[in-house]
C-alpha cells in the first residue's frame, strides 16, 4: 500500500490551504494536493472531535484502497 508522511501531504496541499479545499464531509474536509510527480490527489483530513474514531477512519482508508472504478477519482 502507498503511504505518505505528513510532511509530503503538507507540501502537496500547501499546508491544507483554504484555496485547495474541495469539499466538506461529515467527518472532515477534503483538499486537493499535487505530488512532486505532478499527480493530483484528494486528501481527506479527519476533523478532531468529529465522532469518527481512528478505527473507523482506518477502515474507510482500507476500503478506499480496494475500490477501483472509472467513476471514482
Ligand atoms: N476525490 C475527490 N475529488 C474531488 N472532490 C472530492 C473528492 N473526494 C471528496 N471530494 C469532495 O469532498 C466532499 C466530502 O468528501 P467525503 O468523502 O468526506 O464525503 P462524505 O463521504 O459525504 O463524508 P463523510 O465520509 O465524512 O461522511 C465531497 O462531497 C466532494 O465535494
Amino acid at each position: 500500500m502507498l503511504r505518505f508522511d505528513l510532511g509530503m501531504i503538507l507540501i502537496a496541499t500547501d499546508e491544507f490551504s483554504a484555496g485547495n479545499k474541495l469539499g466538506q464531509g461529515e467527518f472532515g474536509s477534503v483538499y486537493k494536493g499535487i505530488l512532486p510527480s505532478g499527480q493530483e490527489i484528494a486528501v481527506k483530513r479527519l476533523a478532531g472531535g468529529s465522532g469518527q474514531g481512528d478505527l473507523e477512519f482506518k477502515n474507510e482508508v482500507l476500503l478506499l484502497t480496494r475500490l477501483q472504478h472509472r467513476n471514482l477519482v
